[in-house]
Parts: structure tokens; sequence; C-alpha cells
């Protein structure tokens, strides 16, 4: 079953488009990442699915009840969605506990507190039930923060770069954290990011948009491996962009002949995307193989980084495992793995 689902949806800043939605689908239990450059609409999207933006044109509805069209329009405090947004910060005059317990006003003082103390326990806070949120780090108010969220039961949680508050170490850590009491709770959650890795961290599902409409949804490996536009592909993941000629049923190109067969859409061609990893290193040269010079070399750990420089001055960069140390200046071939090449066509420009 589906949470949340915009259909048709278009909202407008002073005349201008902001969003323009024609369906968008949040399903029950699911985590779905809004994905996109900034001022592409995202936040728009999240404040229209609570309340505190209104569409000029389409539906809203929360579990089949519709929040906004063209006649109904729910405000923000009755579509029970619980908000986590990045300067959702914590009430500074209020213990964690009444934080957390902020939003249950419609319920008795004892079971406030119990519901409360629930949720504290459950994000592993109970201890700090009568601290100050200045007395937390910021892991731990983010926590709270999303205890606080979820302590009315919201349909679902819309959270707007929840994680862009907290350095790197920590924002590994909260995220899984905050991942793991997601699923087990099984709470519907619209995330707004624009850290691919974060969504493809995250997400059941993700969507990305640019200049306020949906131009690709998928899981993380859908849109990785098949992206519908260089746009998509060069923003999920690093690309090269390697020079390309017609040759027959092939492209020329520095890293070796490309079949055609391997487009997607029909069109000119003078560039192809290859993902780094999709870069075979052969640190022997094979004299059948495109060839090149080692001209950068970093070690990350995990992988090496290898800019090969090919007799044209073309460069790429190859993403290979860290036992592979080259150095610069030796010689060696590559070979592709047509799984990472991404061939887009520009349409109505023949060849
Ligand atoms: N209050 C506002 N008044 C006028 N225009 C606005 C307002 N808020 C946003 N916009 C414009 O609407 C468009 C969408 O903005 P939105 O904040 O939804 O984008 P975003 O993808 O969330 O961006 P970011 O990642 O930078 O937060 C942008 O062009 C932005 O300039």
């Amino acid at each position: 079953m589906s949470n949340l689902v915009f259909r048709n949806v278009r909202h407008q800043y002073d005349g201008v488009n902001s969003v323009d939605i024609a369906h968008l689908e949040v399903g029950a239990g699911k985590l779905v990442c809004l994905l996109g450059p900034s001022g592409c609409g995202k936040s728009t999207t999240l404040r229209l699915a609570a309340g505190l933006e209104s569409p000029i044109e389409g539906e809203v509805s929360i579990e089949g009840e519709v929040m906004a069209n063209d006649e109904i329009f729910v405000g923000p405090e009755d579509r029970r969605v619980g908000l986590m947004f990045q300067d959702y910060a914590l009430f500074p005059h209020l213990t964690v506990e009444d934080n957390v317990a902020f939003g249950l006003s419609h319920l008795a003082l004892a079971e406030r507190r119990a519901r409360a103390g629930t949720m504290l326990e459950t994000v592993g806070m109970a201890a700090a039930a009568r601290k100050y949120p200045h007395m937390l780090s910021g892991g731990e108010q983010q926590r709270v923060a999303l205890a606080r969220a979820l302590a009315p039961s919201p349909r679902i949680i819309l959270m707007d770069e929840p994680f862009s508050g907290l350095d790197v170490v920590l924002r590994n850590r909260v995220r899984d954290e905050t991942l793991k009491l997601l699923k087990e709770m099984g709470t519907t959650v619209l995330m707004v990011t624009h850290d691919p890795e974060e969504a493809m961290r995250m997400a059941d599902e993700i969507v990305v948009m640019r200049e306020g409409e949906i131009m690709q949804q998928g899981s993380a490996g859908e849109l990785y491996n098949r992206p519908a536009d260089g746009f998509i592909a060069a923003f999920l993941g690093e690309v090269n962009r390697v020079p390309a000629r017609r040759n027959g049923d092939f492209y020329e190109t520095d890293l070796g002949p490309i079949p055609i067969s391997a487009a997607i859409g029909e069109g000119a061609v003078d560039e192809i995307l290859v993902r780094p990893e999709a870069i075979r290193f052969l640190p022997v040269v094979d004299p059948k193989a495109p060839t090149g010079e080692v001209v950068l070399s970093r070690n990350l750990g995990a992988f090496s980084l290898i800019d090969i420089r090919f007799e044209s001055g073309f460069q790429a960069t190859a993403r290979v495992a860290s036992f592979y140390q080259p150095k610069v200046g030796d010689r060696c071939s590559v070979s592709l793995n047509l799984s990472g090449v991404f061939i887009f066509p520009r349409p109505g420009n023949s060849e």
C-alpha cells in the first residue's frame, strides 16, 4: 500500500514553477530519498507533503486521504506527519523528555511521560531524559530529534538533510543507527538529500529531481548502473568522458572499440561515459589492448585511483583494487567492462 502519493502536483514561487511532479509514491514502510542538485525542488516537495506549502494544481494524499487538492487543504498539524528538518532544532529551554513529549499534547500527562520514556529508550537516550539539549553531543541531539519525530506515531516521517549538521564520522554512525531504527519500526520515510552516497546508503528507492521535475526513480543499483541520461550518470558517481568516433558498428575510443549496440537510443555521439571501475587495469602491457602511461596513482585504502594518459593526450581515471600500486611513468594496458559504459546519443542528430 502507498502511504504518500503526489498526482500532477505543481507548485510555484512568484509565478515560476518550483515543483512539477506527475507522479510520486512512497510505499508503506519504504524509505524514499529525493536527490538532486541545489534548487531542484527537493525541499519544496517535502514541504508540500508536510502541508507547509500548498500546490497550485494536483493532489497530495496520505494513506488514501486527500491532504491537498483544488478544494481541500489539511494543515500540517492535522496530517499526522513527523518532521525532522535540518534547522528543526530541539527546544533549548525544555529537557530532553519534554522535547520528546512536546507533540503528545493529546495524551494525559502520565501517558505522555510513558510514551516519551519508551521513545527515548528506543533511541538509546533514556539516561539523558532530564538533561537539556546543550548538554548533549550533536549525534545525541539527533537521536532525541528522531525520538521526538517518532513519538506521536506519525504516518510518515519527512526528513530534510537530517544529518548535514554532523561531522563525517558521526554522520555515518548516526545515519546507520537511524536507518536501523526506522526499518525496525517499519516507518515510512521521505528524505531529502543532495548527497548521492547518502541516498544510495539509505534509500529503498531514490527519486532524482532536476528543475522541479522527476528525472528518474529506482533503486540505487538501477540508477547507478542504468542511468537514464548523462546528468544522472554523473550525479550518482564519477564518470570519465571519453571522446568517441563512429566507425561501422563500433565507436573508436582511446579505451578501445565499443559496440554501437551499447548505446541507449539513436543519434550522434561524440563522448561516451565510463565509470572508473569499468576500466580494467592491466599492469603488463598487452600489445593488442589500448596502452597508456600512468600519470597519477593514489592509494585510498580499499582501492586505488590511477590516472592513465593515452597517446592522443586523453586521460582517464581507473578505480582498481588497492594491491595495484603502479608508479608514475609505468606503462599499462586497459580493457573495458561494458556494464559501466554509458552511451547517450543526442536524439535528432544523425551521424
Ligand atoms: N521562499 C521562497 N521564495 C521564492 N523562491 C523560493 C523559495 N524557496 C525556494 N525557492 C526557489 O524554488 C526552487 C526550489 O527550491 P527548493 O528549496 O525546493 O530546492 P532544493 O532542491 O531543496 O534546494 P537545496 O538543496 O539548495 O535546499 C529554487 O529555484 C528556489 O530558489
